[in-house]
């Protein structure tokens, strides 16, 4: 985990946050916090249910007050800061649109609100969505609700922009669309873009960075080529397996009759070598799979989180 100095407040960091803790009441949202967000990256903050990711979201874009703890975006606090919030897109899937706004009209009005607002941008997405922008935004459906967003987050071009589970009713051809559209329009006008959700094999390709929260802790802080590379499952006979293993730090163990499944950390290459002459398998585990060991969850558990 990174820990950042308070010096860090000075670097070029677009999102510097140092011992940030947030309570609702007795419940401590986030608990001493300490990260940065470099310019121009995609980043994943990731975690279960309930683990602080909102909440961390809502700090950093001024929406609510840190309990403690020193929060810098583009240098400055965000809180009441117009020169902060007019940099910042945030798009969550609670997001209230006036009674009667269609589509539409949230796109006529996010010029005022995003000096990079791009109407040819939004209104291609707007064909790939297939979004009806003259329906009340009211009857729309969850996924066409969540495509709202996604325009606005991707069109507004901010120089920061945060997605919050931006697409929980999108089908997977339109979150396909979604990424290929961020990661293409990201090369063309790169900017800094916070991604929170729970399809982490999905998204994986297109992080570059990773934090990962666990019941208001930061556990995971680190690029996220270093995550991909950074657990390996060794498979063979228990006998085979627990030999190998004996004195490294198990993630994760699995078994039936005389097998033996482990996930431990990154092996270099005489390990693999001393591990294919044991007879023994080994995988790469996806970032999915590794947070959910991390965060000591089943991968079903997780799964039926999505
Ligand atoms: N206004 C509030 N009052 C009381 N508790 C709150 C409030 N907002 C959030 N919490 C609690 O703080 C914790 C963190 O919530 P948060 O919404 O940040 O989680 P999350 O990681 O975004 O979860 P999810 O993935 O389910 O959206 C949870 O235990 C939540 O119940």
């Amino acid at each position: 985990m990174t820990s950042s100095s308070p010096s860090s407040t000075a670097s070029s960091a677009v999102v510097s946050v140092h011992g940030l803790t947030k309570r609702f009441g007795k419940v401590t949202a986030v608990d001493n916090a300490s990260f940065e967000i470099q310019p121009n990256t995609i980043t994943g903050l990731l975690g279960r249910n309930g683990a602080g990711k909102t909440t961390i979201m809502q700090v950093l874009t001024g929406q609510d007050f840190a309990t403690s703890g020193d929060v810098r975006v583009f240098g400055e606090h965000p809180t009441e800061n117009a020169r902060v919030l007019s940099r910042i897109s945030f798009i969550k899937e609670s997001q209230r649109y006036p009674d009667d706004f269609q589509p539409k009209h949230v796109f006529q009005s996010a010029p005022w609100f995003f000096e990079n607002w791009d109407a040819d941008f939004a209104a291609q997405l707007v064909e790939e969505f297939r979004l009806p922008v003259n329906r009340r935004i009211k009857k729309l459906s969850r996924g066409q609700l969540s495509a709202v967003g996604v325009i606005v987050g991707l069109a507004s071009r901010a120089p920061l922009t945060f997605f919050d589970e931006p697409y929980l009713g999108l089908d997977a051809v339109a979150r396909q669309l979604f990424y290929d559209r961020l990661l293409a329009d990201f090369a063309e006008h790169p900017r800094t873009v916070v991604l929170s959700t729970h399809l982490i094999d999905e998204v994986s390709q297109l992080l570059e960075h990773v934090l990962v929260i666990d019941q208001g802790t930061l556990i995971i802080d680190e690029p996220a080529e270093t995550l991909r590379g950074s657990a390996t499952t060794v498979v063979g006979t228990r006998t085979a397996v627990d030999a190998f293993v004996a004195g490294r730090d198990v993630l994760h163990r699995d078994g039936i009759g005389g097998l033996a499944s482990v996930t431990v950390g990154r092996l270099d290459a005489d390990e693999r070598r001393e591990a294919a002459q044991a007879g023994l398998e080994l995988s790469p585990v996806s970032l999915q799979q590794l947070i959910v060991r991390k965060t000591n969850l089943t991968e079903k558990e997780f799964e039926t989180q999505s």
